[in-house]
Parts: C-alpha cells; structure tokens; sequence
C-alpha cells in the first residue's frame, strides 16, 4: 500500500499541498483534480518518488520511498510522465521495451521482455504498429504506446499524469476501462491526474482535489464530486446534468 504522512509541497513562491495524508491501497482507482498549475504533476512526483516532499513522508509498504533503490521501487510503482517520447528514434516496440528494465537481470532483452511488450501494444491495439518509428505516429498513436510502455513495466502501483491527452473519445474510454480493470481485477491500484470530470466521476473510486494555497480534500468520488466541490475547484460555473449512469458538469 501506498501511504503519504503529512506530505507538504512548494515551489517558490506558491504552497501547492498542506498536510496530506492518505493510504491508496490496492484495488483503488484514485483521480488528482485541479486547475492548472495547483499541483497535480508535483503531487503525483512525490507520490511516485520522482520529488522528496517539503516535509512528511510517503512509503510503499511501510518503507520510505528513497530507502529503495530505484529499479525494485520501479517493479513497485510505474510512472507515466505527461509528455515525453518525442526524442526517441527508436520503434514503438524498442521504446516499449524500456518498460522492462527494471525486470532484466543483466542479459539484455529475453524473450520473455519481447512477449510482454507485444502484450502491452496489443492491449493498447497498437501492436500492428510495433515497427513503426515512435516520432512518425501521430499525438494520440504515440500516447497509446506510451501507455503500453508502462503496462510492459507491470507495476503494482500506476501513477499516470494526463494518460487520456491526445485521445479520441472511444480510446479515452478504452485506456479508462482497461485501467480500472487493472484495479479491480487485477488488484493493481491507479492513481492518475485527470483534466476531465466525466471520466473521473465515471472511472474513480477516490479524487484528490487540489485547491488554492495547497488545501486538499480527498476521499470517495460519490461524496466529492459535487457541484459545490467542483465550482470551488475550477472557479467556474457548473451545471450539473444527471443521468443514469450517474451526473456530469459542464460549464454554466
Ligand atoms: N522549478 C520550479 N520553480 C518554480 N515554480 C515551479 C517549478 N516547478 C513547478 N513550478 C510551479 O508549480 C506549480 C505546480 O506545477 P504542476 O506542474 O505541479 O501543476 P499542474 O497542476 O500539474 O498543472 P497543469 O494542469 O497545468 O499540468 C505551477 O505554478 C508551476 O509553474
């Protein structure tokens, strides 16, 4: 499990996170909201390990996240970066492929590490792709592969930042899906910064929300996406349209 105590964040200037402290156990789905430059990104780094809070602590498994060395904590918890990619010159297969550095003992790529890249394509339907060059696949081809490296990875713990840019609606939904099964079948937990309400009311069990001078809430979607919650978040007017599969917002 991963647990945060007490976690504070800044940069210069700006407090982006007061005393954060939750448990994201595995089989969770967790959504970070907010608006631009509130500190989703910062917050999902210290999460992940990639930044040492300002203060407080964050474990895995009750051991403190710098205590591990890198490649075991990259076994544990996989990070999707929110841009990246665009220097690589390799082909999609051979990028998908970085994903399993942390399982390789030494003996460069086995059979083993080609199958499970494959897989991770195939899951993100990007497989009839695997030769082409990364830098000749369009944004949202790109960002599909980009997934797919992490799902090589097979992490326990996924942090994603923005995996739904630059796809098109019916692959936001595929990647939401395949996620949440990831949580709920597979027991993995996911924790993702999201820019879209309709997904994260859809597809999260848990939200993080992260307002002005680092106040946070978090706890169970059903009871923080509120109209209230969301207005105060985005400083915007909202209207709420209830369906049957539960309410969205959009602005006023
Ligand atoms: N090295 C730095 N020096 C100063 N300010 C920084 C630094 N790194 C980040 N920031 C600022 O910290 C704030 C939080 O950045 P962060 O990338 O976490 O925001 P975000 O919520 O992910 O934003 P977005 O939705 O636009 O991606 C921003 O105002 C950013 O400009």
């Amino acid at each position: 499990m991963l647990r945060a105590e007490g976690l504070n964040l800044s940069v210069p200037g700006k407090v982006l996170c007061r005393d954060l402290s939750i448990a994201i156990k595995p089989g969770e789905c967790w959504g970070i909201l907010g608006r631009n430059g509130s500190g989703k990104t910062t917050l999902l780094h210290a999460l992940s390990g990639l930044r040492a809070p300002d203060a407080g602590l964050v474990t895995w498994d009750s051991k403190p996240l710098p205590d591990y060395p890198r490649r075991e904590l990259a076994r544990q918890i996989g990070v999707l970066p929110q841009d990246e990619g665009h220097e690589f010159w390799g082909t999609a297969l051979e990028y998908v492929l970085l994903g399993r550095y942390p399982h390789s003992r030494g003996f460069g790529i086995t059979d083993g590490d080609e199958e499970a890249a494959l897989a991770a394509l195939q899951q993100m339907g990007m497989a009839d792709m695997s030769h082409r060059t990364l830098i000749t696949l369009s944004g949202g081809e790109r960002q599909r592969v980009r997934v797919a490296m992490l799902l090589a990875q097979a992490p326990q713990h996924y942090c994603l930042d923005e995996p739904l840019q630059h796809l098109d609606l019916g692959h936001q939904a595929e990647a939401l899906r395949l996620l949440q099964r990831l949580a709920v079948e597979e027991g993995k937990a996911v924790l993702m910064v999201l820019h879209e309400t309709l997904w994260a009311g859809r597809y999260c069990d848990h939200i993080l929300m992260l307002y002005d001078g680092g106040r946070v809430l978090a706890g169970s979607a059903a009871e923080l996406m509120t109209l209230k919650n969301l207005e105060e978040l985005y400083q915007c007017g909202l209207r709420e349209i209830e369906t049957e599969v539960g309410s969205y917002f959009l602005p006023a």
